[in-house]
């Protein structure tokens, strides 16, 4: 038995995760209100722009693919119109040897043109194999490339991650763009080549034909809209989740999972965002089946009635009875085209919205771009200048720099100090060129950064952020990332001795050839504080005249930091360095100490200067030393 008064309390369960719902300008699903006759007018657009991409990758297997549809057409002609003629003879008068021997000639053609037409589908599928994987690898490299190249300062705009999740889609999505399009122009062919050869037989087949596929055609159009609605109403939490996935299965993180107890928390959260993406899917399921079922009713009845149309017409002797048979193979093979026809142009049109959703996000890419000048960045530069620069990041109504001011010269070292999320990143961000100020201008020897081209600031700078990445790359790229030079390791070496790594390397399984990733195969990894030291080499590697270092020692022993700090000492007379941290100490080496409170900067001076003064700076010294 169990005392109440003593039982703990008994653990509320999580909470689930946050729902996620667009709130935005992209809250707006494309296909809402999208007409049936608007969709079909799509069809011709996606089908040149097919045409368009493999012509591009491939124009050997574009001509090829183009043939092909064309000889498939011609074959499905020649086997309807042929066969007609072998009827004439299999119906006709004489014995069964002598209809045989007359329907010999244009049954032989039959069989050719059945091959021709059976090899053509052969050839499209070889020329689909060879165009797809380098459209796909285009589409993806066009992506990776575009996000790359836009201002940072997007990535923290409204809809954008999930905008570039439904690109992503429009990836994956690239893999049947040529296979619908084939799919679709050889249904489309053989429906043509079918359609005319119904036609001469009897004008009034046609029509009936026509009513008895287009209930399939727009149950598919229907259900491609509830599919893509769906897919829509999940992107959000689809692009969560892929983000949970990647950092909760990722080795790295892997001690931080388990130790802080949050493995059944994370599958428990994991689990609970799929089902409510499953419940979105599973409520379109029903949907479908309505959609299906009336499609296939009204399709079926209408099928029907052309049956009953052939054999009124058969009866009352308006046609022969050879002309009926070839009707009903041509019946037959223009309902198997004309299904295909609107089943692939429904799913080319289902591919294509995600194709305009990869476009819309390029096309958002390349608005996003940097727009700024042309202007070159010289070698060697003397003064940075900053005039009233205000930035606030996008959604947010306060500033993180509010009006800075300040002018840093060759050979200077400049620290910045502050509490947390007192501006210090995004002043050295400002710095750098990485955003530009909203107000105000940020100048390299007069030339404002908004008139330069980025690549040419960049080219001046070396950086090392806060959050760095430890590239899945040999230890002798992850130095000379961005500015490879392997000709020749003798400066690897020099940036990998000044952060005191020498030993470290040397001992790697490969030396600078060992690939910097545990979970590859043939990989090792580093310590927290040896990456720190690798990415520091990098930035000395560089010898830019600008050198930008956020909390660069933050994960490094004692001997690490005083050798960082000694290198920012010997490098310094060359360049200008700006170093942000939370070691007061480490300020002592600066000329000038820059103290950032709420985006401003509230006292400025030397280390003695400062500690002497009785403001923000003392108070912090002082803290630091009251531990
Ligand atoms: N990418 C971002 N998007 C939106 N707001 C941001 C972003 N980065 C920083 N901020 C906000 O800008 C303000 C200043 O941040 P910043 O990173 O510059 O501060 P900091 O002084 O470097 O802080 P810390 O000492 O914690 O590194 C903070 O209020 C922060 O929330």
């Amino acid at each position: 038995m169990t005392d109440a008064s003593t039982t703990p309390p008994k653990t509320p369960p999580p909470p689930p995760p946050a729902s996620l719902t667009y709130g935005s300008k992209f809250a707006e699903n494309p296909l809402e209100g999208a007409r049936f006759g608007a969709m079909a007018r799509r069809l011709p657009s996606v089908l040149a722009h097919t045409a368009r991409k493999a012509w591009e990758v491939d124009k050997q297997a574009a001509v090829l693919l183009l043939a092909c549809q064309i000889f498939t057409g011609i074959a499905a002609a020649v086997v309807l119109a042929t066969t007609a003629r072998a009827m004439t003879h299999i119906l006709g008068g004489g014995t069964v040897s002598e209809r045989l021997h007359g329907a010999l000639p244009a049954l032989v053609v039959v069989t050719l043109a059945a091959g021709v037409g059976r090899m053509c589908s052969l050839l499209s599928s070889y020329t689909d194999g060879r165009i797809t994987p380098l459209l796909t690898t285009d589409a993806d490299v066009a992506l990776v490339a575009a996000v790359l190249r836009v201002e940072s300062s997007a990535y923290g705009r409204d809809g954008f991650a999930d905008q570039q999740e439904a690109a992503e889609i429009g990836v994956t999505r690239t893999r049947l763009m040529v296979q619908d399009a084939q799919r679709f122009t050889a249904a489309l062919v053989r429906m043509v080549a079918a359609g005319g050869v119904i036609t001469v037989l009897h004008p009034l087949l046609l029509p009936v034909l026509l009513l008895a596929v287009l209930p399939a055609g727009v149950g598919a159009v229907l259900s491609a809209r509830v599919d893509y609605r769906t897919h829509f109403l999940n992107l959000g939490d689809r692009n969560v989740r892929a983000m949970m996935r990647s950092w909760s299965t990722h080795a790295r993180f892997g001690d931080e999972v388990r130790a802080n107890s949050m493995t059944d928390y994370q599958i428990y959260w994991y689990r609970a965002l799929s089902e409510r993406i499953d419940q979105r899917t599973l409520k379109a399921v029903p949907q479908m089946l309505r959609i299906q079922t009336a499609s296939s009713a009204l399709g079926g009845f209408f099928l029907m009635c052309t049956w009953a149309t052939l054999a009124g017409l058969a009866i009352t002797g308006r046609i022969a009875l050879p002309i009926a048979a070839t009707a009903v193979v041509a019946v037959q093979t223009a309902v198997a085209a004309l299904t295909q026809v609107v089943i692939q142009g429904a799913a080319l049109f289902h591919t294509s919205l995600y194709l305009v959703d990869m476009r819309a996000f390029l096309d958002l890419a390349d608005e996003l771009a940097p727009k700024r000048g042309a202007l070159t960045i010289p070698e060697r530069i003397e003064e940075i200048r900053i005039d009233e620069a205000v930035y606030h990041y996008p959604g947010k109504e306060e500033p993180a720099v509010a009006g800075v001011s300040l002018t840093l010269r060759r050979g200077e070292i400049l620290a910045l100090v502050g509490e947390n999320g007192s501006g210090k990143s995004t002043l050295a961000r400002l710095i750098t060129g990485i955003v530009l100020p909203d107000k105000g201008a940020v100048q390299f020897d007069g030339i404002n950064l908004a008139d330069a081209a980025p690549s040419s600031v960049w080219s001046r700078t070396s950086l090392v952020p806060q959050n760095f990445a430890c590239w899945p790359l040999r230890a002798r790229e992850n130095v000379t990332l961005g500015q490879p030079r392997t000709h020749d390791d003798g400066p690897v070496w020099k940036a990998i001795d000044a952060v005191g790594m020498r030993e470290e390397v040397e001992k790697l399984p490969q030396g600078l050839d060992t690939l910097l990733a545990r979970e590859l195969f043939g990989g090792a990894e580093l310590s927290g504080g040896q990456w720190q030291r690798l990415v520091c080499s990098r930035a000395l590697y560089r010898q830019t005249p600008i050198v930008i270092l956020d909390e660069p020692t933050s994960q490094m022993d004692a001997r690490g930091e005083h050798a960082i700090f000694q290198q920012i000492k010997q490098i310094a007379p060359h360049c200008m360095t700006v170093v942000v941290t939370h070691q007061l100490e480490n300020t002592r080496l600066a000329d000038r100490i820059l103290v950032m409170d709420k985006g401003r900067v509230i006292e400025q001076g030397t280390y003695d200067e400062l500690v002497h003064a009785g403001g923000q700076f003392a108070d912090l010294v002082a803290l630091a030393k009251d531990r």
